[in-house]
């Protein structure tokens, strides 16, 4: 594996920017320090000035591969996450098939080893599966999920009594249940009201705050009813995160550790209701856009440590299949390369300091799946180099045509990004504005309840 030292760059370490020499060798950070002297190198990295800073990890990944290639496959995803600064990814299962059972884990574990050129982890799906649960486990599940609690892209949705059943299961494992929370009452309840409403910004009002919010009233019941750990996907609604502080409250009081953790998506803290105009069909996904008080609130929230992660939640779609009416077009957006771009603009624009940035990207969603144990999320010597390489004074704009995805669009069209100069992924540069990674480079990371390797 190729040593290469970065120079003339600055690290955020102990909780500020300071210029350093960093290097790398096998794979790890081997030292960071004001300078480091070497004899042999195989690659010097002059960083003239921009910062060396964590990869991001992101815990929400929709690859669609297999089934919907069309879409996207985890060839192009990868790439797209390479090219966005992203070196881990977890991808859900609402695939073609779901992957609820061994044998469809399997078969997209064998796709993701040859295909990914990042580091992966994958879901297990939970619908009517309960029995599968554990064999999901042993096959290397990083975490369960989503559990979809209202209808989304795949209809997975379970209803209440399955979630409450998946739960006690999940505790039993110890594993990870992840949740889509929105009401599935409610939402069919707004969606027949709204039958004959055809203006884009119906499909927010066709999932509105509370639809997501007594959803994750519901469930914070049952996980507390389970005593067991959980996490929430894409939080977006200000009622949800008064509900999630009270949670983090009463465990603080108790002295324990959070049990509940969330995420939020880049799209509900850089996109609002204000952008139905601009998007139409092209800007529904779910939960919906909301409008500027949920997404200053979940601004608030990330910042006070409230929300946890920021995930992107990339759920591409092809221009073709977005392009009908509102209620024609599936939902979901992509994200995954535009992510650490948005998030570095945000440091930027002061509306999160760049430490919390750090987090809410790389350590915390390592540490909440267990990533760690891979020497993931931290910067520091001994630990994987995943990092890339930030000019903070060249902000881009942001081009569909620019990105990676099969998806060849984005909602944040013409919006500000700053993207990495290059991205190292276990000490491999896998992109200098140019992608080259070989396909299959990715390493599977299996969650904690791996048993066997056997690939049959
Ligand atoms: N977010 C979305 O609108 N769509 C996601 C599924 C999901 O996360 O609900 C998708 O897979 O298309
Ligand atoms: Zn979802
Ligand atoms: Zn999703």
């Amino acid at each position: 594996m190729p040593d290469i030292l970065i120079k003339n760059t600055k690290v955020f370490v102990n909780n500020y920017l300071q210029p350093a020499e960093v290097l790398i060798e096998d794979g790890k950070i081997s030292r960071i320090a004001k300078e480091i002297d070497v004899q042999r190198l195989n690659q010097t990295i002059d960083a003239k000035g921009s910062l060396t800073l964590p990869a991001g990890i992101d815990v929400h990944v929709h690859f669609r591969d297999p089934g919907l290639i069309e879409k996207e496959d985890w060839y192009t995803g990868s790439c797209s996450a390479a090219a966005g600064g992203i070196t881990t990814v977890v991808d859900h299962p609402n695939t073609i098939p779901p992957t609820i059972d061994k044998k469809t884990f399997k078969d997209k574990l064998k796709i993701a080893n040859r295909n990914s050129i990042v580091d992966f982890g994958l879901y297990g799906g939970v619908t009517g599966n309960i029995d599968k649960l554990p064999e999901l486990w042993e096959s290397g599940a990083t975490a369960f999920g989503e559990i979809f609690m209202a209808e989304s892209t795949g209809a997975l949705n379970i209803d209440e009594k399955c979630l409450d059943e998946a739960l006690g299961v999940m505790k039993q494992l110890d594993a990870l249940p992840c949740i889509h929370a929105e009401d599935d009452k409610i939402r069919l309840e707004c969606e027949a009201f709204l039958k004959n409403d055809y203006a884009p910004d119906s499909h927010s009002r066709a999932r509105p705050n509370h639809c997501e919010a007594l959803a994750v009233e519901k469930a914070i019941k049952l996980i507390r009813k389970n005593g067991v750990k959980a996490h929430f996907c894409h939080i977006s609604a200000m009622e949800s995160v008064g509900l999630l502080r009270k949670e983090r409250y009463l465990d603080s009081q108790g002295g324990f550790a959070p049990t509940i953790t969330s995420e939020a998506a880049p799209h509900h803290l850089f996109l609002s209701t204000k952008d139905w105009d601009r998007l139409g069909s092209f800007g529904r996904m779910n939960p919906p856009l909301r409008d500027r008080r949920s997404v200053k609130m979940l601004l608030n929230s990330l910042n006070d440590g409230t929300i946890d992660v920021v995930a992107s939640d990339h759920a591409p779609h092809t221009e073709a299949e977005k392009d009908v009416d509102i209620k024609s077009a599936p939902s979901g957006v992509p994200g995954v390369e535009t992510l650490v771009p948005l998030m570095l603009v945000a440091v930027k624009r002061n509306l999160l300091p760049l430490g919390r940035m750090i987090d809410v990207t790389s350590k915390n969603p390592a540490k909440i799946f267990g990533l760690n144990r891979f020497s993931k999320g931290v910067f520091a010597e001994g630990y994987d180099a995943d990092i890339i390489i930030v000019n903070h004074s060249r902000v881009t704009e942001i081009k569909g045509d620019d990105l990676h995805s099969k998806a060849g669009w984005t909602p944040y069209e013409g919006m500000d990004g700053i993207f990495p100069e290059y991205t190292i992924a276990r000490g491999e540069v896998v992109w200098d504005g140019d992608l080259i990674a070989p396909r299959g480079r990715g390493n599977f990371l299996p969650g904690k309840g791996f048993k066997s390797a056997d690939f049959e």
